[in-house]
């Protein structure tokens, strides 16, 4: 391991400015999911931590929003510098700990600089209204104001993303922030903390809880009164948890939740542009992302030549450690998650599915390896079709009409994003009509900016990343009205 990686590869988490232990003296071990071996021991924070963490943040929000949305952006701008200066060790430490490619380590990281850069720039874009008085002899205006102390939970399978696009948009705001990254990739966070430290964010207005596991520090982050909002990033399981948790405090709710994502291919499509994108969004992250297709719904007419071409795709991937310059993918992140798509793949095969290739780890490479699965004639009765299966499995359904096909897309309680190829442009029309989701792509599998509203619909959860409309997430509307 080069020296800058050993530097930035934190055993101590950053709260008010400090490098601290938890309050308990307690650690946790953070593993390599490629080897299974120890990287570091990291505070296993609770309750106490997180209350220190919490009147921290509060009043270091005072003084950071009294800098000018100018100051905020230029220390915003230079934190996005630091982190474009240290890509390439933010991305060994991204797949160090959760497994991507180097490749695709980079692609996130470059994501959080565009994030990060976009959000200084928005900084500079929180107006208000002059209104037009409502009744003789009134001054009547309306100002956007930070609207405080935020909790963020993310989720480790974009361990820096996720965390530049909720604290770029709080900080570009005025607000301050506690995060609680995912228990399996917390370095990604800390690293981005010690620059954001070294970019001038001042002591206490970005602040890191590593816990091994999310329920106490939770709890807090939803109860208490001085945290008034939450930016959660995960499952709809949690999300439903959280949501709950904050009603008694009746914070601000962003949930970006799980997914189950269509991708319809019509037999009018080009096929081996249908193939390239299900190629770049079933095995995206090995599989484990929420906005991969998780239901492939293919016409009668190029179903069998849909998959033999998917297989001659899938042989041009290599699934190894993210760290070896030839892999294009790497394992899943932990043995649970192995297990879950085990039991999903022989659930689907005793069902009926017909298993074409893979449906396995790979021995030869290790147990965390997943092999790229292809499943044939899946039907909607199985219960793989209502399941985000978060892995390497492609399940390829068949479909005989339009309007099947979108009954079929529309039946699940999520609705985050959503993918079609054709290139009849009545059907586009039709589908962006009726497509139940709160992204969809037409003959592309990859739309997602810093420049594009990110989120979902139903189950997929709450508000939107990124865009104009993301930094709305951490304001509050004050209306004021002087009466002459
Ligand atoms: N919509 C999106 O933008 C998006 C992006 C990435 C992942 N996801 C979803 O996240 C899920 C996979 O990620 P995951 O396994 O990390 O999800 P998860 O919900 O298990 O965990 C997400 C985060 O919540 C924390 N957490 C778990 N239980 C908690 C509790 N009771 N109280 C407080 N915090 C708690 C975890 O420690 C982690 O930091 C998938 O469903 C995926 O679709 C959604
Ligand atoms: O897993 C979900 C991420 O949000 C994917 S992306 O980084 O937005 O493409």
């Amino acid at each position: 391991m080069n020296k800058e990686v050993t530097e930035f590869i934190k055993d101590k988490t950053l709260i008010n400015g400090q490098w601290l232990e938890a309050i308990s003296g307690k650690k946790y071990p953070v593993f390599n999911p490629a080897t299974g071996e120890q990287i570091v021991l990291v505070p296993d924070m609770g309750q106490a931590d997180t209350r220190l963490a919490i009147e921290k943040a509060e009043q270091a929000q005072k003084l950071w929003l009294k800098q000018t949305a100018k100051q905020r952006s230029i220390i915003l701008k230079r934190w996005a510098q630091l982190v474009e200066a240290h890509l390439e060790t933010l991305a060994t430490i991204l797949t160090l700990e959760q497994g991507k490619s180097l490749a695709e380590a980079k692609g996130e990281v470059t994501s959080s600089i565009n994030y990060i850069d976009w959000f200084a720039n928005e900084a500079m874009r929180v107006n208000g209204d002059v209104l037009p008085p409502s009744a003789a002899g009134n001054f009547e205006f309306v100002k956007k104001r930070a609207v405080g102390v935020v909790a963020a939970i993310t989720p480790w399978n974009f361990p820096n993303s996720m965390i530049a696009r909720k604290v770029a948009p709080a900080l570009a705001a005025g607000c301050s922030v506690v995060i609680k990254p995912a228990e399996d990739t917390p370095l990604s966070a800390l690293a981005l903390a010690a620059l954001a430290e070294q970019a001038g964010i001042p002591a206490g207005v970005l602040n890191v809880i590593t816990a091994s596991s999310g329920h106490e520090v939770g709890q807090e982050l939803c109860a208490n009164p001085i945290v008034r909002k939450l930016s959660f990033t995960g499952s709809t399981e949690v999300g439903k948890i959280l949501s709950r948790q904050c009603a008694d405090t009746v914070k601000k709710l962003s949930l970006e939740l799980g997914g189950n994502a269509p991708f319809m291919v019509f037999d009018d499509a080009d096929l081996d542009a249908a193939v390239q994108g299900a190629i770049a969004i079933k095995f995206y992250n090995s599989g484990q992302t929420c906005i991969c297709a998780n239901r492939l719904l293919v016409q009668d007419g190029i179903y069998e030549a849909f998959i033999v071409k998917l297989q001659e795709a899938l042989g041009k991937l290599r699934l190894g450690n993210g760290l070896q310059p030839d892999s294009t993918h790497g394992p899943l992140i932990n043995e649970k998650a192995i297990q879950k798509v085990d039991s999903i793949v022989n659930q689907a095969i005793e069902q009926g599915a017909r298993l074409v290739q893979g449906g396995s780890y790979l021995p030869e490479i290790g147990k965390q390896f997943f092999n790229f699965t292809i499943l044939a004639d899946v039907t909607p009765e199985m219960d793989v079709f209502k399941t985000e299966i978060f892995g390497p499995v492609a399940a390829v359904y068949r479909f005989k009409s339009e309007e099947e096909a979108i009954r079929l897309a529309n039946s699940t309680n999520y609705g985050l994003a959503a993918y079609a190829y054709t290139e009849d442009k009545g059907r586009i029309f039709r589908l962006s009509d009726q497509m139940e989701y709160g992204m969809l792509g037409i003959n592309t599998a990859r739309f997602v900016s810093e420049t594009v509203p990110f989120g979902g619909v139903k189950e997929s959860g709450i508000g939107r990343e990124g865009s104009v409309h993301g930094i709305d997430e951490f304001l509050e509307m004050h209306y004021v009205c002087i009466k002459n």
